[in-house]
């Protein structure tokens, strides 16, 4: 086994206190100023010391431990799902305890390999167990009883992720160089000749438990709806079209800010079962925001809008998807049209720090696995836009402070 060395060791000690006494001191500071400079330094010190402990823990474990620990994390899976599966969340009382043999009873579920699971689970601080025996909740377990959403969050990650992910590279095998969505890990593990989203619409229990998902996924505060808001001049818009806009987050927060604007949200229509969709949106905001099932993949039928925005659409598709859905925008689109898109923009290698680097990799390889999408750097964007067709300009990328996500916006020149 290869030792750490001891330089590096002390070298990333020092890094890792100057910065944990920083974030202690925004932390201070923080609660008496939430000015949005404190909230951005703030923000930015957590990630340096998300990385920088992160790379201490990594150098001390040396490269076989640390190879091991990587391959041990599959088992992460295993105890979510069983919590999933057995509701353990909530029958694990808010307060107090409960016995194995109860929770076993009630979850109607062995015992023993309940008991081995969450004793799995405590070491990952999932649960607790204070006195022998006897199971209760730590602030990580809470988490899944904070917001309903959590649950399906849980739920779409081991039941439609998880299957997906051990295909990925059986489908790349299988299908080298396929850009067809039905090739992806996904389809295999479905057993299906079918994309991810053409067999949910054959589950509308699994649609809306994945559309649930995703609301508790935007809900991150770096993925607010409201910052597209700041990304463009929205004063002078009449009508937007937000092409797979799910549960219609993005048009709410877009028509509360603009009191003019008249959104249409579009999407499967087997995912906005319209009744669920429309109760989410304010009374007030409802003369405004209005819903319509429409594949994007079929020629636009909303002519002439001043925007067509899409978040998160082109990650989940391959380029050649992603033309035919350019293309079947186009004979909507009127001369100075602007085409809006709101995904990742994944940085050249090495430009930002490996911690930052991995989460935008994650969503590429998730990708991958669902539906042979990706995410894309700017050159990709571009050539996505070139060949869909020469009359799509761009005008320009914007960020937004807080947001991960960058704004590309397109004009169509007609
Ligand atoms: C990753 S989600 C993004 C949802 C929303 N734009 C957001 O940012 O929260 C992708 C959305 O595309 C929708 N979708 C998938 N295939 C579609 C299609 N062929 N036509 C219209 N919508 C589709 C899904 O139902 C889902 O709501």
């Amino acid at each position: 086994m290869t030792s750490p060395d001891p330089s590096l060791v002390s070298e990333l000690t020092v890094k890792v206190a100057n910065q944990a006494a920083r974030y202690a001191d925004f932390l201070k500071s923080g609660e008496n100023d939430q000015a949005p400079v404190v909230a951005k330094q703030l923000s930015e010190t957590r990630l340096e010391l998300l990385g920088s402990t992160r790379d201490l823990h990594n150098i001390v474990q040396g490269p076989f431990d640390y190879v091991r620990d990587e391959l041990a994390g599959h088992c992460n899976l295993i105890y979510l799902h069983a919590v999933y599966k057995f509701n353990l969340h909530k029958v694990v009382p808010l307060d107090g305890d409960i016995s194995y043999q109860e929770l076993a009873r009630i979850c109607k579920v062995e015992e023993d390999k309940l008991r081995r699971i969450i004793r799995f689970a405590i070491t990952r601080r999932f649960f607790q167990e204070k006195r022998e025996g006897y199971v209760s909740h730590t602030a990580e377990s809470k988490v899944i009883i904070s917001k309903p959403e959590m649950f399906d969050y849980v739920g779409t990650i081991c039941e439609e992720m998880w299957p997906s992910a051990i295909q990925a590279v059986p489908a790349m095998i299988k299908w080298p160089g396929s850009e067809e969505r039905k090739h992806s890990g996904s389809a295999l593990a479905n057993g299906s000749e079918l994309a991810m989203f053409d067999i949910l619409k054959d589950h509308p229990e699994r649609a809306a438990r994945f559309s649930r998902f995703m609301n508790m996924f935007s809900s991150a505060p770096f993925f607010r709806f409201d910052f597209l808001c700041d990304a463009y001049d929205w004063s002078n818009v009449t009508k937007m079209v937000d092409v797979g806009g799910g549960h219609g987050g993005q048009a709410i927060a877009l028509a509360q800010k603009f009191t003019s604007l008249h959104c249409v949200v579009q999407d499967l229509a087997v995912i906005d079962t319209e009744n669920e969709a429309s109760e989410r949106i304010p009374v007030e905001l409802r003369s405004r925001v209005e819903f319509q099932g429409h594949n994007f993949f079929s020629e636009q039928p909303i002519k002439d809008a001043d925007v067509y925005h899409f978040r998160w659409i082109f990650h989940d598709w391959s380029d050649k998807d992603c033309v035919a859905i350019l293309r079947a925008l186009i004979p909507a689109l009127k001369p100075g049209a602007k085409v809006i898109i709101s995904e990742g923009v994944i940085p050249r290698p090495g430009t930002v720090s490996r911690y930052v680097e991995g989460t935008m990799r994650v969503m590429d390889l998730v990708m991958m696995e669902l539906n042979n999408g990706k995410e894309r750097d700017m050159i990709q964007w571009k050539n996505l836009f070139e060949t869909a067709d020469e009359r799509f300009s761009l005008e320009a990328v914007k960020k937004v402070e807080g947001s991960r996500l960058s704004y590309i916006i397109y004009n169509w020149t007609g």
